[in-house]
């Protein structure tokens, strides 16, 4: 089911940049429940997100955040489970109480215990405070310990995606914190055979294609 137009009377409006990891798993969302939605790019190596104006909107400082209408929402899980809400087609969320709380608890780990580690303002402060290669062996150490929690949690439950044949909040997160971990951060996949195999599961849908942060109106033109 797409919801497009006749549920809504304004187009929902998504502030994101081309890169942010949060943002990417909202664009997932959405594209997902084909919910149609404007984007608003907000140039987090510029400063715009400290922007009064933005700041309005998400006193953090961060992006995503959604407006829909009167209904603000500054944070990833908070938006994708207002749109699991409003939006219900395809759920987010299985029925499976078990299986729902390896999807919350997989959210969760890379919301706070891998994302605010590897996040831009984090990076940036070590650097100055350390150098260049003790930023890298920061994010190393966090995905891998990320990575390595992860791939024993879904082990066992893991189908094509991480809970099971079908896409679930989890796969939101997951495709997203390893697309930036392989592609930003030339992070290997390879130790963890779960993670992988849901990561090659991922790229093979257009709902995933079509979200990674090179295909957004303010990723930089490729030069050949
Ligand atoms: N918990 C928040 C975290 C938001 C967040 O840290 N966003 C990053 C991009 S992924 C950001 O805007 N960073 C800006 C900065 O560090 O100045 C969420 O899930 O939305």
């Amino acid at each position: 089911m797409a919801y497009s137009g006749e549920d809504k009377k304004e187009k929902l409006k998504l502030y994101s940049y081309w890169r942010s990891s949060c943002g990417h798993r909202v664009r997932i969302a959405l594209s997902l429940k084909g919910i149609e939605y404007e984007y608003i790019p907000v140039n987090l190596l510029k400063g715009d997100q400290f922007n009064p104006d933005f700041m309005k909107i998400n006193p953090m400082g961060t992006v995503p955040a959604l407006v829909d209408g009167e209904v603000v929402i500054s944070d990833s899980f908070a938006i994708i489970m207002y749109l699991d809400e409003k939006y219900p087609e395809p759920p987010l969320l299985p029925r499976d109480l078990h299986k729902r709380a390896l999807n919350y608890q997989a959210a969760s780990i890379i919301s706070s215990g891998i994302q605010p580690h590897q996040n831009l303002a984090i990076i940036r402060y070590i650097e100055e405070k350390t150098n260049a290669e003790e930023k890298i062996n920061w994010i190393n150490n966090a995905i891998t310990k990320g990575f390595t929690a992860l791939e024993k949690l879904l082990v066992n439950c893991a189908g094509k995606y991480a809970t099971g044949d079908q896409v679930y909040l989890a796969d939101l997160f997951i495709a997203t914190q390893i697309h930036t971990a392989v592609i930003k951060f030339k992070i290997d996949v390879e130790p963890y055979p779960t993670l992988a195999k849901c990561y090659e599961s991922y790229n093979e849908l257009s709902v995933f294609q079509d979200s990674i942060p090179a295909k957004q109106p303010d990723a930089p033109t490729p030069t050949s």
